[in-house]
């Protein structure tokens, strides 16, 4: 048995089903239903324009399903805004690097403490000395995350000089200073090379033992998602086309064909 199978649960994270969703008439998802388990690194493959990253803004609150059903931990989730969502314990990165340009390293990694801050600055003028304990908790968990995931010769770099595979991985950073406890990974290797790549699983795979926390990641690259993903999910044209143990999955009849149709299309 492997590593990556003994620390799967048994409990549900998250749960979609029969999930719709419409852009005018063009229906992007037709009645997804799938199973995340705790501890999974769990792969949602397909050909572009299947639907993978609608599923995503499904599951965030960006842009609701108008059918179905999707749950966390076991209570529904569709319909609560995105900054609900995220509050109750789901952090995403973006297909494109959403970082904050001009902004240091540590200062777009401090935002992903964001969702623990307190609404009200009057009270922090007020109470300065509760204000300053909360900024060094705030503080330790940054310097935790830096340090797995070794950002910090670049700490005080502005984010918009370094390299694009670090960019990413300081939305990856970001995204884990929410404490998360399912995180969603759009494309996180896109455009990188081989050995940013392998990095990248290296910090993926790092994040999930250190802290825990339960994944859905969408990657193009099927030699990452073999080689990291308990099991997959398949779309295409918006259908579950096949889903299972990830070699299963991407290797099914109907993967390999609506895989070349896609190749065939773009000739
Ligand atoms: N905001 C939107 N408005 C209109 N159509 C949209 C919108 N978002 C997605 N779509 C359409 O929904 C379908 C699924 O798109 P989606 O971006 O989810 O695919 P994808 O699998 O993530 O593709 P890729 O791998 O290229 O990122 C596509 O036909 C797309 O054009």
């Amino acid at each position: 048995m492997t590593k990556t199978q003994e620390i799967v649960g048994q409990q549900t994270v998250l749960e979609c089903e029969e999930v719709c969703r419409w852009f005018g008439g063009l229906q992007a998802l037709k009645g997804i239903t799938l199973t995340v388990k705790e501890g999974e690194i769990f792969g949602l493959v397909g050909p572009n324009g299947s639907g993978k990253t609608t599923l995503v803004n499904a599951i965030t609150g960006f842009y609701p399903p108008q059918q179905g059903a999707i749950r966390f931990l076991g209570e529904p989730i569709n319909g609560l805004r995105p900054h609900r969502i995220a509050q109750k314990g789901i952090a995403r990165t973006f297909q494109n690097v959403a970082l904050f340009k001009g902004l240091s390293v540590l200062d777009n990694i401090l935002l992903g403490r964001h969702i623990f801050m307190r609404p009200s600055s009057l009270a922090s003028l007020f109470y300065w000395w509760w204000a300053q304990k909360e900024e060094v908790s705030h503080r330790v968990k940054v310097e935790e995350v830096i340090d797995l995931l070794q950002l910090e010769s670049v700490r005080d770099q502005p984010v918009d000089v370094i390299p694009l595979g670090m960019q990413k991985r300081v939305e990856l950073a970001r995204a884990l200073c929410a404490e998360p406890r399912f995180l969603v990974l759009d494309e996180p290797m896109a455009g990188m090379n081989q050995e940013e790549k392998e990095y990248m699983v290296r910090f993926i795979l790092d994040a999930r033992d250190a802290m825990g926390v339960t994944m859905l990641l969408i990657e193009h690259h099927m030699d990452v998602v073999t080689a990291i993903c308990n099991r997959a999910v398949v779309l295409n044209n918006g259908e579950k086309i096949a889903e299972g143990p990830t070699r299963e999955a991407i290797n099914d009849p109907a993967v390999v064909a609506a895989y070349i149709g896609k190749t065939q299309d773009a000739a």
